[in-house]
């Protein structure tokens, strides 16, 4: 089933274009956006968590089109969103916190207990689950984040550069996660690393001044790899080739 359908979607900032008329479709599974600083990825997050409105083109989520504020309250209780900057509340603690986050999204009140804590084991903060959130390091905020987001496995999870400040051993049990996540939800990921898409996503886009360079998955973005691109790795090479190469904007739209 196709979950998130977006059509030529246009987003910008007071007149200033971002988005350029993105297209794509997404079905349960994991998807990883790139894409160099100001390409557009977490404007282009923010729309598809409904956070904000388009400036023109068509998004539907779950089969709903959401520009009805019936249809946009219940596609809301299926996104789990994590934001790339987030007002956190300092003195919740990490339970409170994805509580209250699961409550917002209307989580039936009786699954919120377990569904925060299962969120909270998941990311491995169950020591840390009655520490207010001033207390907790980067990387163990960023780790709530993810909980909130995941609290009560909603359908579309988003998360805005989830892996930032994670240390190596957590980004191997997030890639984890988000193995398992995807086996029945739809995980969209952007990150600046190659091997967070390259060992979680089955297909991955590579976004640049607002428009999708490519569509697919890993393999054939590595397989795009010119001798002379820049990187350690065919993947990284692929991107660098992807970002390089104008002709592969095509792509996008036939997937
Ligand atoms: N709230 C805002 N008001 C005005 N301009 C904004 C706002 N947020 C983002 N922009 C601009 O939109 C463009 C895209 O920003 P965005 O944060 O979506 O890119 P990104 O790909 O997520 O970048 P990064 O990898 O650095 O996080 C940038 O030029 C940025 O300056």
């Amino acid at each position: 089933m196709l979950l998130v359908e977006v059509n030529d979607l246009h987003q910008g900032y007071r007149g200033k274009p971002v988005i350029q008329g993105v297209s794509l479709t997404l079905e349960a599974g994991a998807f990883g956006l790139l894409g160099p600083n100001g390409a557009g990825k977490s404007t282009l997050l923010r729309s598809l968590a409904t956070a904000s409105r388009p400036t023109s083109g068509a998004l539907r989520l779950f089969g709903r089109d959401v520009r009805t504020l019936k249809e946009l309250r219940a596609a809301r209780r299926e996104i789990g969103y994590l934001p790339q900057s987030f007002a956190y509340p300092a003195d919740f603690t990490v339970t409170d916190f994805v509580r209250h986050c699961a409550w917002l999204r209307e989580v039936p009140r009786s699954d919120i207990t377990k569904a925060a804590a299962e969120a909270i084991e998941r990311v491995e903060l169950q020591g840390q689950a009655s520490t207010p959130l001033r207390k907790l390091s980067g990387g163990m905020l960023r780790r709530a984040g993810i909980a909130q987001a995941i609290a009560g496995r909603p359908t579309l999870i988003i998360l805005d550069e989830p892996t930032t400040g994670l240390d190596p051993h957590q980004r191997v049990r997030f890639r984890e996660l988000v193995r398992d996540l995807a086996q029945d939800s739809c995980v969209l990921l952007s990150t600046h690393l190659v091997e967070d898409v390259a060992h979680t996503c089955a297909r991955m886009g590579v976004l640049y001044e607002g428009t999708l360079r490519f569509v697919g998955p890993p393999a054939e973005l590595q397989a795009l790899s010119t001798a002379d691109a820049p990187g350690d790795t065919p993947l990284e090479r692929g991107y660098a080739t992807a970002l390089g190469a104008p002709s592969l904007q095509d792509r996008a739209g036939a997937k």
